[in-house]
């Protein structure tokens, strides 16, 4: 699954998980320690629409959003050296999973519900997938959805850790990576 041609170093970096779990901002962190480039596709599509996603979901609707989520990604990943955040539900595409699992390295971003919970008023306003569910329904979507995340290089569990902590220990398994199979 995983492409050596290119290097591990060289290799581009994903972020995976539910929403909320913090794949841009731990992806940020990341890229400023390693000093590299970085790149949320959520942001991407809504500077192209010039539109928050909930109202991309509004407007044009879920399909053409994913659709550009696709070709995004993909062009994202044929890059070398990027550290790229991508949407919760990106992973439900199986053409994403496949480019980013055989392209890139690819770190999951696992939260408990039980903490997942405590963060739902930081994200639900902005996330359209969140929208008129009650909390079980979102419940029910988060253990679900654990399955489209079970496919991955790393995981890396966040519960009770602050958002510098896991960024450095990213950096310092990478490093690692990096030294023992180059
Ligand atoms: N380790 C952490 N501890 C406390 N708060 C955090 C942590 N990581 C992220 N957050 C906060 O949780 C919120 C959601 O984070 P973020 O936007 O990075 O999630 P995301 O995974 O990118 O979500 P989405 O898939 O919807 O884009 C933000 O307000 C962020 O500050
Ligand atoms: O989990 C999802 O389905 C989504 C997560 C967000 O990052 C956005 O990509 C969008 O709101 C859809
Ligand atoms: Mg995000």
């Amino acid at each position: 699954m995983f492409n050596r041609e290119v290097p591990l170093k060289e290799k581009s970096i994903v972020f995976i998980g539910f929403m909320g779990v913090g794949k841009t901002t731990i992806g940020k962190l990341v890229a400023k320690k390693l000093y590299r480039d970085f790149v949320d596709i959520d942001e991407e599509i809504e500077k192209e629409y010039q539109m928050p996603v909930s109202q991309i979901f509004s407007s044009i609707g879920e399909k053409a959003f994913r659709e550009r989520e696709k070709s995004m990604i993909i062009d994202y990943c044929q890059q070398k050296l990027q550290i790229i955040s991508v949407g919760g539900g990106a992973f439900l595409q199986e053409e994403i999973r496949n480019v980013c699992l055989s392209s890139c390295i690819v770190f999951f971003l696992d939260l408990s519900w039980e903490s997942w919970k405590e963060r739902i008023s930081l994200i639900i306003d902005s996330r359209p997938v969140l929208q008129d569910r009650s909390l079980e329904e979102i419940e029910e979507l988060f253990y679900k959805r654990q399955e489209i995340y079970s496919v991955h290089h790393s995981k890396v569990s966040t519960d009770n850790q602050e958002m510098e902590e896991v960024a450095d220990y990213i950096v310092d398994s990478l490093k690692l990576a990096w030294e023992l199979y180059d």
